[in-house]
């Protein structure tokens, strides 16, 4: 099945569903029922209806077919949408708000930053930051925040990968502080005054852009420096790069795209930005947000993580925890105690656990598109204007009432790894080798038959899971994110024993997904 823009188009019946209520639509009972919305209208209406919500017509749309038929079709059918202050609070270069062939050419040109191959080095030091965290909750004051500790930890890599700091408590603060005002000011009337929430995203805004600015001066200060000692550099190692971050390979890529019309440099920034598009700073600081943005996501991953793996970690249970602590003992009688890409490499059920982790309770529950044209979806016809909600996951109508089983991915025909670790997201080369019966029941490498388990061969109908997206806008920063929780399934499952205080805590949906309770935990080192 494909979107698709016809004649006949104006002929066809709009999506089922209601509008609601003039004005107001169906937000009311958005807000007031958020976890139970779209599982409500998708049992009667099936996977694409319509509804009004937030002060405009929308389609819904499930389904991993057609999800990713919508999103093939960006800039064609539909197109990013996102609000007016997006421009001043992440940025008019960002990749968010960038289209056609220029989003595609500033997208190559950060994507090798953020490639598994740049990321393997920053292992070490995920995990050095990850080691540090988990200690530090484990001496402190219990039950821990269980939440509030996951935001800041991944606040502290984000800062070390991708600006290059030393992943501070402080500055892990003040990073989450930015992105919470940031936040603030999308949900609010955009008038800028010191007191009002919008008044103080601007602020955090340009806070974090001096952040970022100091990040690409020591960069360049670093790339000046590695010139002028590079005929020394291989008589002294400890003068080559100390300053080792995504911020830095991007300058780097900037660089090089500005003089490669001239120069003959064959180094490797030069590769990654064919065909060269000009990087200027306000665009590297733009994109810094926008990865920002991405980021916030990261946290609430991290927490999933706590949660499951306390639920399952009781004799009797599932097995998960055991099963990790199993892989990790496997792993480290190989290769010693360093965590390392290696290490990530070898974790054949941790990244079972991990992508079971981004399918549950996505972080990202559904992207947001506008019509551009009418066009038809499932005989249905979506028209120009409209909203159009792409859902990232069978399990975003499952919130609170899933079962997490890592196992389903390692049924999977092809098993849990695909290649290297990668999540299933955009096609990706573990979506492309997923064999015949994947590709049957819906391309998805996981389709263990829903929450209840089953096999390859399940009669049920499959389960999709695209918690990076699809499409040319799937996520920049999903390999950081597999690096990320890999590291912290490592030291968790090898250093530490916790419990939650509250073990049914519920996830709520609306404004995002967050525990209810702020997931306290009691967590201590094992024996
Ligand atoms: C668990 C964590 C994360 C999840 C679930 C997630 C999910 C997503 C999804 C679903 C999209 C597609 C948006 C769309 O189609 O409109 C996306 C885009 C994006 N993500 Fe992530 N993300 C995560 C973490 C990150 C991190 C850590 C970064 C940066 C380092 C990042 C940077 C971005 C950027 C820049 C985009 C925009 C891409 C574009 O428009 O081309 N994300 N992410």
């Amino acid at each position: 099945m494909r979107a698709k823009a016809t004649q006949s188009v104006a002929e066809l019946p709009l999506p089922e569903g209601s509008l609601g209520l003039p004005a107001v639509g169906e937000t009311l009972e958005l807000i007031t029922n958020g976890d139970t919305f779209g599982a409500s209208r998708r049992e009667r209406h099936g996977d694409v209806y319509k509804t009004n919500i937030l002060g405009a017509p929308t389609v819904m749309v499930y389904g991993e077919e057609a999800v990713r038929a919508v999103l093939a079709a960006e800039d064609k059918l539909v197109a990013s949408d996102w609000p007016e202050v997006t421009s001043t609070l992440v940025g008019p270069d960002s990749l968010n708000l960038l289209t056609g062939p220029r989003h595609g050419a500033v997208k190559r040109a950060l994507s090798e930053a953020f490639s598994d191959k740049a990321l393997r080095r920053h292992v070490p030091a995920i995990a050095a930051l990850v080691q540090e965290y988990v200690a530090g909750w484990a001496a402190g004051a219990q039950p821990t925040p269980g939440f509030e500790s996951c935001q800041l930890l991944s606040q502290a890599v984000f800062d070390r990968v991708v600006l290059g700091g030393a992943g501070g408590r402080d500055r892990a603060a003040q990073l989450q502080g930015i992105m919470a005002a940031l936040q603030a000011g999308f949900n609010t009337p955009p008038v800028q005054l010191p007191f009002t929430d919008y008044g103080k995203a601007v602020a955090a805004r340009q806070e974090f852009g001096a952040l970022v600015t100091q990040a690409i001066q020591r960069s360049r200060q670093q790339q000046t420096t590695a010139a002028a000692s590079a005929s020394s550099a291989a008589a002294n190692p400890s003068a080559q790069a100390t300053f080792d971050c995504a911020m830095a390979d991007v300058v780097a890529a900037a660089a090089s795209s500005s003089t490669s019309s001239t120069s003959t440099t064959t180094s490797a920034a030069t590769a990654w930005s064919q065909p060269p598009v000009p990087l200027p700073d306000s665009l590297l600081v733009d994109n810094a947000a926008a990865a920002l943005f991405g980021n916030a996501s990261m946290g609430p991953s991290l927490a999933k993580a706590l949660q499951h793996l306390a639920a399952n970690a009781a004799d009797g249970g599932n097995g998960v925890m055991a099963a990790l602590r199993k892989e990790q003992q496997d792993i480290m009688t190989r290769r010693g105690p360093a965590i390392t890409a290696e290490v990530l490499d070898d974790m054949t059920y941790g990244g079972a656990v991990a992508r079971e982790l981004l399918r549950i309770t996505p972080a990202v529950p559904a992207v947001f598109r506008l019509a551009l044209v009418d066009f038809e979806l499932q005989g249905r016809r979506i028209p120009k204007g409209w909203r159009v909600w792409c859902h990232l996951g069978d399990s975003v109508t499952r919130y609170n009432k899933d079962h997490f089983r890592p196992e389903r991915w390692l049924q999977a025909p092809g098993g849990a790894t695909g290649s290297s670790n990668a999540a299933n997201g955009a096609p990706s080369a573990a979506a492309a080798t997923a064999p015949a019966a994947a590709a049957q029941a819906g391309g998805c490498p996981m389709h263990g038959g829903g929450s209840g388990g089953g096999s390859a061969t399940s009669a049920k109908p499959a389960e999709y899971s695209l918690p990076f997206g699809s499409g040319v806008r799937s996520c920049l920063g999903r390999n950081l994110v597999m690096s990320e929780l890999l590291v912290a399934l490592a030291v968790l499952a090898r250093g530490y024993e916790w419990e939650a205080v509250n073990p049914e805590e519920q996830w709520g949906v609306v404004p995002s997904p967050a525990p209810k309770e702020g997931l306290r935990m009691r967590l201590r080192p094992r024996a």
